[in-house]
């Protein structure tokens, strides 16, 4: 059945932008992070719709494909926009394409296409009724998404240039500046550190350093899956208590059933569950007590919603899971967050590492207060591209010939020895 307003073209531009060099298990972040944005242009004069997601290639050219689907269907009409999505995959059955560079490989592939699409179908559906994204969701329980500062292990600045305005982090002293740089900027309440960098006794010392200098704030680790169930009880141990949640500390359901059987504190994920498929073995084993939900592999912000009720119903809690991204996904977040009862730990967010300049919105439709995101009040997503800045990240994105984010292949630039199997200690 075709709805009113349909879909008239949908432009898919890769960007990048500068990053700094950030440190985790698989390696260091490249000089700059690659996005897709997508544009639905729609049948009614002036409306178009914004989504944001990874710009790898193989995920950039599955967009493509699924975007001469969904040409002529009804922006209202997510389900048929779904099944287009999963017919133009139906023999691509590899992995990856994600952005997060081999450590989230398994998220469903149609799943990852369609939420960029879901998203600008809601901008549409939210400006043609003339209101904010999050009351198309059931509407705000709260007027402002708190975040997480999202503290990493760091190079002073990418090796031959000269020291980004973070400098460098490389112990325990060096994070608890971090953190107050980044607690003093933003107003952020809660605390996450990157780890599987350095061997787990020093970032228990770093939790300890932080538990200390920060004390009351809620504090999470999250190694990548980088140490064995035998380290991760060990570690478990230690942080008893000064943590609210370890996040993914060793690798697959099994592993964190194993852990969660002696940990104190809940085990939260964004590596082990990251499908729906993989909720059932989870929860029959009790793996996880927290899921770190992300509309950019969960298919978007209804989907989303729909992991929240699982979560509620079998009594798991629920956070958000971040990856390098730009201000239409920081939209996308903060709505559907300020929409999901459930969603109430501080959400992560690798906003504080991006140039502030940097973005293809029109400045000031997100504002950072106390620690979060105002809920925009306007239509939609209530953000808008900006032509001339999507032009230059676009160019950025010709000039720095990166087609696929590869942490190890950059990291093992300046460290041909560096090996990323995990788990390593
Ligand atoms: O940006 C990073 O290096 C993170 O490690 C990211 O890629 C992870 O996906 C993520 O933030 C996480 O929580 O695992
Ligand atoms: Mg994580």
């Amino acid at each position: 059945m075709s709805s009113r307003v349909t879909i008239k073209d949908v432009i898919i531009t890769p960007v990048a932008f500068h990053d700094m060099p950030l440190l985790n298990a698989v390696g260091v972040h490249e000089p700059f992070a690659l996005r897709s944005i997508v544009e639905i242009v729609t049948s009614q004069d002036g409306i178009y719709g914004l989504g944001e997601s990874y710009g790898d290639s193989t995920h950039l050219s599955r967009m493509e494909k699924a975007a001469q689907k969904i040409i002529g269907l009804g922006a209202h009409d997510t389900n048929a926009i779904y099944q287009a999505v999963v017919e133009s995959l139906p023999t691509d059955t590899s992995t990856g394409g994600d952005g997060m560079a081999g450590m989230v490989t398994t998220a469903s592939a149609a799943d990852k296409v369609f939420s960029p699409f879901e998203v600008a179908c809601l901008d549409i559906q939210g400006k043609l009724a003339g209101v904010p994204v999050c009351d198309l969701l059931g509407g705000r329980v709260r007027d402002n998404v708190q975040y997480s500062a999202y503290l990493f292990y760091k190079w002073g600045g990418h090796p031959g240039q000269a020291d980004d305005t973070y400098g460098p982090a490389l112990d325990p002293e060096g994070i608890v500046k971090q953190a107050q740089r980044i607690i003093g900027d933003y107003g952020f309440k809660a605390i996450k550190l990157k780890g599987g960098v350095f061997p787990p006794a020093q970032e228990v010392e770093a939790i300890k350093t932080l538990a200390q200098s920060f004390p009351g704030v809620p504090l999470r680790l999250d190694p990548n899956a980088a140490w064995t169930v035998e380290t991760s009880k060990w570690v478990a141990k230690e942080l008893e208590g000064l943590v609210e949640y370890l996040e993914d500390p060793a690798p697959e359901i099994e592993g964190m059933a194993a852990v969660a059987k002696e940990a104190k504190m809940p085990l939260a994920t964004n590596m082990a569950v990251v499908a729906f498929s993989h909720l059932p073995a989870s929860i029959l084993q009790d793996a996880v007590q927290v899921v770190l939900s992300d509309h950019h592999f969960w298919g978007g912000l209804r989907k989303s919603q729909i992991l929240a009720g699982i979560c509620a119903t079998w009594g798991m809690r629920l956070s958000m899971h971040s990856n390098s991204h730009l201000g239409i996904s920081l939209a996308a977040m903060t709505h559907l967050a300020s929409a999901t009862l459930n969603l109430d730990y501080a959400c992560d967010t690798h906003w504080p590492w991006k140039r502030p300049d940097e973005d293809v919105i029109v400045d000031g439709a997100l504002r950072w207060a106390d620690g979060g995101v105002v809920v925009p009040n306007a239509a939609g997503l209530g953000v808008e591209l900006d032509r001339e800045k999507l032009a230059q990240l676009h160019k950025l994105y010709l000039e720095c010939g990166l087609k696929k984010r590869d942490d190890t292949t950059y990291m093992r630039k300046f460290q041909p020895e560096f090996d990323p199997t995990c788990p390593r200690w």
